[in-house]
Protein backbone atom coordinates (compact mmCIF):
# COMPACT_ATOMS: atom_id res chain seq x y z
CA UNK A 1 0.00 0.00 0.00
CA UNK A 2 0.95 3.14 -0.95
CA UNK A 3 0.54 6.81 0.97
CA UNK A 4 -2.51 8.18 -1.14
CA UNK A 5 -3.75 11.64 -1.92
CA UNK A 6 -6.13 12.96 -0.19
CA UNK A 7 -8.88 15.14 -1.69
CA UNK A 8 -11.40 16.59 1.21
CA UNK A 9 -14.60 17.45 -0.34
CA UNK A 10 -16.35 19.01 2.90
CA UNK A 11 -17.01 22.40 0.59
CA UNK A 12 -18.57 20.23 -1.99
CA UNK A 13 -20.55 16.56 -1.00
CA UNK A 14 -20.43 18.96 2.59
CA UNK A 15 -22.54 21.05 0.62
CA UNK A 16 -25.26 18.68 0.44
CA UNK A 17 -26.13 18.24 4.11
CA UNK A 18 -25.90 22.17 4.42
CA UNK A 19 -28.46 22.55 1.74
CA UNK A 20 -25.83 24.87 -0.13
CA UNK A 21 -25.55 27.28 2.68
CA UNK A 22 -21.72 27.50 2.69
CA UNK A 23 -20.27 31.15 3.40
CA UNK A 24 -17.51 32.73 2.10
CA UNK A 25 -16.13 32.86 5.79
CA UNK A 26 -16.89 29.34 6.31
CA UNK A 27 -14.83 28.61 2.91
CA UNK A 28 -12.06 30.58 4.49
CA UNK A 29 -12.12 28.96 7.65
CA UNK A 30 -12.15 25.05 6.35
CA UNK A 31 -9.89 26.37 3.73
CA UNK A 32 -7.47 27.52 5.84
CA UNK A 33 -7.44 24.82 8.61
CA UNK A 34 -7.56 22.60 6.16
CA UNK A 35 -4.70 23.55 4.38
CA UNK A 36 -2.69 23.58 7.39
CA UNK A 37 -3.06 20.14 7.88
CA UNK A 38 -1.19 19.29 5.14
CA UNK A 39 -4.54 18.76 2.76
CA UNK A 40 -3.54 18.65 -0.90
CA UNK A 41 -6.29 18.62 -2.79
CA UNK A 42 -9.69 20.58 -1.53
CA UNK A 43 -12.66 20.68 -3.67
CA UNK A 44 -15.17 23.58 -3.62
CA UNK A 45 -18.23 23.78 -5.05
CA UNK A 46 -22.33 23.39 -5.04
CA UNK A 47 -22.99 19.73 -4.20
CA UNK A 48 -24.31 18.98 -7.58
CA UNK A 49 -21.00 20.41 -9.30
CA UNK A 50 -20.57 23.92 -11.02
CA UNK A 51 -24.09 25.11 -12.15
CA UNK A 52 -25.65 23.30 -9.43
CA UNK A 53 -27.58 26.36 -7.66
CA UNK A 54 -30.87 26.50 -9.22
CA UNK A 55 -34.42 25.71 -8.03
CA UNK A 56 -33.82 22.00 -9.55
CA UNK A 57 -30.79 21.29 -6.93
CA UNK A 58 -31.49 24.05 -4.25
CA UNK A 59 -29.87 27.44 -4.74
CA UNK A 60 -26.56 28.55 -3.07
CA UNK A 61 -26.53 30.82 -0.80
CA UNK A 62 -23.32 33.27 -2.11
CA UNK A 63 -22.71 32.85 -5.57
CA UNK A 64 -20.14 29.37 -5.86
CA UNK A 65 -17.71 31.26 -8.09
CA UNK A 66 -17.19 33.59 -4.77
CA UNK A 67 -16.85 31.09 -2.60
CA UNK A 68 -14.44 29.27 -4.95
CA UNK A 69 -12.48 32.83 -5.33
CA UNK A 70 -12.47 32.66 -1.77
CA UNK A 71 -10.70 29.21 -1.61
CA UNK A 72 -8.22 29.93 -3.93
CA UNK A 73 -6.81 33.35 -2.17
CA UNK A 74 -6.90 31.52 0.77
CA UNK A 75 -5.06 28.08 -0.14
CA UNK A 76 -1.22 29.08 0.39
CA UNK A 77 -0.47 24.97 -0.76
CA UNK A 78 -3.15 23.23 -1.46
CA UNK A 79 -4.92 23.22 -4.82
CA UNK A 80 -8.68 23.86 -5.42
CA UNK A 81 -10.81 21.31 -7.57
CA UNK A 82 -14.25 22.00 -8.35
CA UNK A 83 -16.80 19.10 -9.32
CA UNK A 84 -18.75 19.44 -13.07
CA UNK A 85 -21.75 16.95 -13.89
CA UNK A 86 -22.03 17.08 -17.92
CA UNK A 87 -25.42 18.77 -18.43
CA UNK A 88 -25.34 20.60 -14.90
CA UNK A 89 -21.86 22.73 -15.27
CA UNK A 90 -20.98 24.34 -18.77
CA UNK A 91 -17.89 25.72 -20.04
CA UNK A 92 -17.97 28.41 -19.27
CA UNK A 93 -18.29 28.22 -15.82
CA UNK A 94 -15.17 25.97 -16.16
CA UNK A 95 -13.52 28.53 -17.74
CA UNK A 96 -14.19 31.17 -15.03
CA UNK A 97 -12.80 28.11 -12.28
CA UNK A 98 -10.27 28.04 -13.69
CA UNK A 99 -9.50 31.66 -14.17
CA UNK A 100 -10.01 31.96 -10.40
CA UNK A 101 -7.26 29.85 -10.02
CA UNK A 102 -8.61 26.51 -9.64
CA UNK A 103 -6.21 23.45 -10.22
CA UNK A 104 -8.44 20.24 -10.77
CA UNK A 105 -11.80 19.68 -12.04
CA UNK A 106 -13.42 16.56 -11.29
CA UNK A 107 -15.64 15.24 -13.69
CA UNK A 108 -18.63 12.96 -12.85
CA UNK A 109 -20.96 10.73 -14.96
CA UNK A 110 -23.50 7.87 -14.06
CA UNK A 111 -21.11 5.11 -14.32
CA UNK A 112 -23.01 3.55 -17.31
CA UNK A 113 -22.50 7.09 -19.06
CA UNK A 114 -18.65 8.05 -19.34
CA UNK A 115 -19.04 8.59 -23.25
CA UNK A 116 -20.93 12.02 -22.00
CA UNK A 117 -17.85 13.22 -21.08
CA UNK A 118 -15.12 13.61 -23.74
CA UNK A 119 -16.04 17.20 -24.67
CA UNK A 120 -15.42 17.88 -20.84
CA UNK A 121 -11.93 16.51 -20.14
CA UNK A 122 -11.18 17.88 -23.60
CA UNK A 123 -11.95 21.36 -22.22
CA UNK A 124 -10.27 20.61 -18.69
CA UNK A 125 -6.89 19.53 -20.43
CA UNK A 126 -6.87 22.56 -22.62
CA UNK A 127 -7.54 24.90 -19.80
CA UNK A 128 -4.03 23.00 -18.20
CA UNK A 129 -6.29 21.23 -15.10
CA UNK A 130 -5.96 18.09 -13.83
CA UNK A 131 -8.44 16.14 -14.96
CA UNK A 132 -10.02 13.66 -12.26
CA UNK A 133 -13.05 11.54 -13.48
CA UNK A 134 -15.87 10.34 -11.58
CA UNK A 135 -17.78 7.17 -12.00
CA UNK A 136 -20.74 7.48 -10.09
CA UNK A 137 -23.45 4.97 -8.39
CA UNK A 138 -20.58 2.00 -9.48
CA UNK A 139 -22.43 -0.33 -7.19
CA UNK A 140 -24.84 -0.81 -9.87
CA UNK A 141 -22.12 -2.32 -12.18
CA UNK A 142 -19.61 -5.32 -12.35
CA UNK A 143 -16.29 -4.27 -12.38
CA UNK A 144 -15.61 -5.05 -16.07
CA UNK A 145 -17.99 -2.99 -17.29
CA UNK A 146 -16.59 -0.09 -15.11
CA UNK A 147 -13.58 -0.90 -16.86
CA UNK A 148 -15.15 -0.02 -20.12
CA UNK A 149 -16.10 2.97 -18.80
CA UNK A 150 -12.73 4.06 -17.24
CA UNK A 151 -11.17 3.14 -20.31
CA UNK A 152 -13.34 5.65 -21.87
CA UNK A 153 -12.15 8.74 -19.56
CA UNK A 154 -8.88 7.84 -19.80
CA UNK A 155 -9.20 8.44 -23.26
CA UNK A 156 -10.79 11.41 -23.52
CA UNK A 157 -7.74 12.56 -21.18
CA UNK A 158 -8.27 11.81 -18.01
CA UNK A 159 -5.10 11.79 -15.18
CA UNK A 160 -6.74 9.60 -12.44
CA UNK A 161 -10.76 7.83 -12.44
CA UNK A 162 -12.16 6.88 -9.20
CA UNK A 163 -14.87 4.39 -8.44
CA UNK A 164 -17.81 6.47 -6.32
CA UNK A 165 -19.60 4.96 -4.03
CA UNK A 166 -22.55 7.18 -4.34
CA UNK A 167 -24.77 5.27 -2.29
CA UNK A 168 -22.70 3.95 0.43
CA UNK A 169 -23.84 0.75 -0.76
CA UNK A 170 -20.45 -1.15 -1.27
CA UNK A 171 -18.80 -3.79 1.22
CA UNK A 172 -15.11 -4.19 1.29
CA UNK A 173 -15.14 -6.43 -0.91
CA UNK A 174 -16.83 -4.82 -3.81
CA UNK A 175 -14.65 -2.07 -3.51
CA UNK A 176 -11.37 -4.10 -4.08
CA UNK A 177 -12.97 -5.76 -7.03
CA UNK A 178 -13.55 -2.38 -8.33
CA UNK A 179 -10.22 -0.71 -7.84
CA UNK A 180 -8.25 -3.57 -8.63
CA UNK A 181 -9.98 -4.08 -11.71
CA UNK A 182 -9.50 -0.49 -12.80
CA UNK A 183 -5.96 -0.93 -11.57
CA UNK A 184 -5.12 -3.70 -13.65
CA UNK A 185 -6.41 -2.11 -16.79
CA UNK A 186 -5.38 1.31 -16.62
CA UNK A 187 -2.40 3.28 -16.91
CA UNK A 188 -3.85 6.39 -14.73
CA UNK A 189 -4.03 6.38 -11.54
CA UNK A 190 -7.09 5.24 -9.43
CA UNK A 191 -9.15 6.87 -7.04
CA UNK A 192 -12.00 5.82 -4.70
CA UNK A 193 -14.79 8.07 -3.18
CA UNK A 194 -16.87 6.40 -0.27
CA UNK A 195 -20.47 7.26 1.61
CA UNK A 196 -21.07 5.72 4.78
CA UNK A 197 -25.04 4.47 4.94
CA UNK A 198 -23.39 1.00 5.90
CA UNK A 199 -21.22 2.45 7.95
CA UNK A 200 -18.40 1.47 6.06
CA UNK A 201 -16.69 4.52 4.52
CA UNK A 202 -13.55 3.75 6.71
CA UNK A 203 -13.12 0.46 6.16
CA UNK A 204 -14.01 0.75 2.10
CA UNK A 205 -11.90 3.25 1.80
CA UNK A 206 -8.79 0.91 3.62
CA UNK A 207 -9.99 -1.94 1.19
CA UNK A 208 -9.36 0.60 -1.71
CA UNK A 209 -5.64 1.36 -0.50
CA UNK A 210 -5.57 -2.28 -0.28
CA UNK A 211 -6.51 -2.65 -4.01
CA UNK A 212 -4.21 -0.55 -4.94
CA UNK A 213 -5.95 3.11 -4.79
CA UNK A 214 -3.61 6.24 -5.38
CA UNK A 215 -6.32 8.92 -4.72
CA UNK A 216 -9.44 9.02 -1.49
CA UNK A 217 -11.51 11.48 -0.72
CA UNK A 218 -12.58 12.71 3.04
CA UNK A 219 -14.45 15.40 4.21
CA UNK A 220 -14.29 16.72 8.12
CA UNK A 221 -16.92 15.07 10.48
CA UNK A 222 -17.85 13.21 7.32
CA UNK A 223 -20.29 15.96 6.16
CA UNK A 224 -21.61 14.99 3.02
CA UNK A 225 -24.50 13.84 1.18
CA UNK A 226 -26.98 10.63 2.79
CA UNK A 227 -25.07 9.37 5.69
CA UNK A 228 -21.64 11.38 5.21
CA UNK A 229 -18.03 10.23 3.61
CA UNK A 230 -15.10 8.90 5.02
CA UNK A 231 -14.18 11.13 7.95
CA UNK A 232 -10.84 13.07 7.20
CA UNK A 233 -9.82 13.53 10.21
CA UNK A 234 -10.68 9.24 10.99
CA UNK A 235 -8.92 8.44 7.56
CA UNK A 236 -5.76 10.54 8.63
CA UNK A 237 -5.91 8.92 11.91
CA UNK A 238 -5.96 5.57 10.17
CA UNK A 239 -3.45 6.27 7.78
CA UNK A 240 -0.36 7.33 10.11
CA UNK A 241 -1.04 4.24 12.15
CA UNK A 242 -1.03 1.99 9.08
CA UNK A 243 2.38 4.08 8.30
CA UNK A 244 1.17 5.34 4.76
CA UNK A 245 0.27 9.31 6.40
CA UNK A 246 1.13 11.22 3.11
CA UNK A 247 2.04 14.19 5.19
CA UNK A 248 -1.05 15.00 7.19
CA UNK A 249 -1.28 16.78 10.45
CA UNK A 250 -3.43 14.26 12.66
CA UNK A 251 -4.03 16.92 15.58
CA UNK A 252 -5.06 19.78 13.70
CA UNK A 253 -7.21 17.75 11.45
CA UNK A 254 -9.28 16.70 14.61
CA UNK A 255 -9.30 20.03 15.66
CA UNK A 256 -10.50 21.37 12.32
CA UNK A 257 -13.74 18.65 12.38
CA UNK A 258 -14.22 19.42 16.15
CA UNK A 259 -13.73 23.44 16.45
CA UNK A 260 -14.17 24.52 12.63
CA UNK A 261 -16.78 22.26 11.25
CA UNK A 262 -19.08 20.49 14.00
CA UNK A 263 -20.26 23.57 15.58
CA UNK A 264 -21.69 24.89 11.45
CA UNK A 265 -22.74 21.39 10.78
CA UNK A 266 -27.28 21.33 10.84
CA UNK A 267 -26.92 17.51 12.13
CA UNK A 268 -23.77 14.65 12.33
CA UNK A 269 -24.68 12.65 9.28
CA UNK A 270 -25.07 8.96 10.57
CA UNK A 271 -26.33 5.76 8.95
CA UNK A 272 -29.71 6.06 9.89
CA UNK A 273 -33.21 4.90 9.17
CA UNK A 274 -33.17 6.63 6.30
CA UNK A 275 -29.68 7.03 4.75
CA UNK A 276 -29.14 3.36 5.66
CA UNK A 277 -32.02 2.45 3.89
CA UNK A 278 -30.59 4.06 0.59
CA UNK A 279 -27.38 2.05 1.40
CA UNK A 280 -28.94 -1.39 1.84
CA UNK A 281 -30.95 -0.94 -1.52
CA UNK A 282 -28.27 0.59 -3.14
CA UNK A 283 -30.74 3.51 -4.70
CA UNK A 284 -29.70 7.18 -5.43
CA UNK A 285 -30.50 9.59 -2.15
CA UNK A 286 -32.79 11.25 -4.33
CA UNK A 287 -35.24 8.23 -4.47
CA UNK A 288 -36.13 8.24 -1.09
CA UNK A 289 -38.46 11.52 -0.88
CA UNK A 290 -40.84 10.10 -3.67
CA UNK A 291 -40.88 6.47 -2.66
CA UNK A 292 -41.95 7.87 0.55
CA UNK A 293 -45.00 9.78 -0.76
CA UNK A 294 -45.37 7.24 -3.25
CA UNK A 295 -45.48 4.63 -0.20
CA UNK A 296 -47.92 6.76 1.62
CA UNK A 297 -50.54 6.49 -1.70
CA UNK A 298 -50.18 2.82 -2.11
CA UNK A 299 -50.31 1.97 1.74
CA UNK A 300 -46.75 0.16 1.24
CA UNK A 301 -43.27 0.61 3.23
CA UNK A 302 -40.75 2.98 1.14
CA UNK A 303 -38.55 0.48 2.20
CA UNK A 304 -39.76 -2.37 0.17
CA UNK A 305 -40.16 0.31 -2.83
CA UNK A 306 -36.63 1.30 -2.39
CA UNK A 307 -35.39 -2.19 -2.25
CA UNK A 308 -36.96 -3.01 -5.28
CA UNK A 309 -35.84 0.12 -7.29
CA UNK A 310 -32.23 -1.41 -6.32
CA UNK A 311 -32.75 -4.79 -7.33
CA UNK A 312 -33.94 -3.39 -10.62
CA UNK A 313 -30.88 -0.95 -10.94
CA UNK A 314 -32.61 2.04 -11.00
CA UNK A 315 -30.26 5.19 -11.63
CA UNK A 316 -30.99 9.27 -11.31
CA UNK A 317 -33.67 9.71 -13.72
CA UNK A 318 -35.46 7.14 -13.55
CA UNK A 319 -37.92 8.26 -10.68
CA UNK A 320 -40.80 7.16 -12.60
CA UNK A 321 -40.17 3.87 -12.32
CA UNK A 322 -41.36 4.28 -8.59
CA UNK A 323 -44.80 4.42 -9.06
CA UNK A 324 -44.08 1.53 -11.36
CA UNK A 325 -42.63 -0.23 -8.91
CA UNK A 326 -45.62 0.16 -5.94
CA UNK A 327 -48.53 -0.70 -8.65
CA UNK A 328 -46.33 -4.09 -8.60
CA UNK A 329 -46.26 -4.19 -5.33
CA UNK A 330 -49.52 -3.76 -4.62
CA UNK A 331 -50.90 -6.65 -7.06
CA UNK A 332 -48.05 -9.03 -5.52
CA UNK A 333 -49.73 -8.64 -2.54
CA UNK A 334 -52.99 -9.00 -3.42
CA UNK A 335 -52.10 -12.13 -5.99
CA UNK A 336 -50.72 -13.24 -2.53
CA UNK A 337 -53.97 -12.19 -0.28
CA UNK A 338 -56.35 -14.33 -3.17
CA UNK A 339 -54.20 -17.20 -2.95
CA UNK A 340 -54.18 -18.07 0.59
C1 LIG B 1 -24.61 14.93 -7.57
C2 LIG B 1 -23.13 14.75 -7.52
C3 LIG B 1 -22.74 13.78 -6.44
O1 LIG B 1 -22.95 14.36 -5.16
C4 LIG B 1 -21.31 13.34 -6.64
C5 LIG B 1 -20.88 12.48 -5.52
O2 LIG B 1 -20.18 12.92 -4.63
C6 LIG B 1 -21.39 11.10 -5.41
O3 LIG B 1 -22.02 10.59 -6.36
O4 LIG B 1 -21.15 10.50 -4.36
MN1 LIG C 1 -20.41 11.85 -2.76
Amino acid sequence: MNPPRLTDTTLRDGSHAMKHRFTSEQVRAIVTALDEAGVPVIEVSHGDGLGGSSIQYGFSLEPELDLIAEATRTARRARIAVLLLPGIGTKDLLERAAELGVRVARIATQCTEADISEQHFGIAKKLGLEAVGFLMMAHIRPPEVLVEQAKLMESYGADCVYIVDSAGAMLPPDVKARVSALKEALSIQVGFHAHNNLGAAIGNTLAALEAGADQVDGSLRGLGAGAGNAATEVLAAGLDKLGLNPGLDVFRLMDAAEYVVAPLMPYQPVPDRDSLTIGYAGVYSTFLLHAKHVASRFGLDARDILVELGRRQAVAGQEDWIVDVAVDLVEQEAGQRHAS
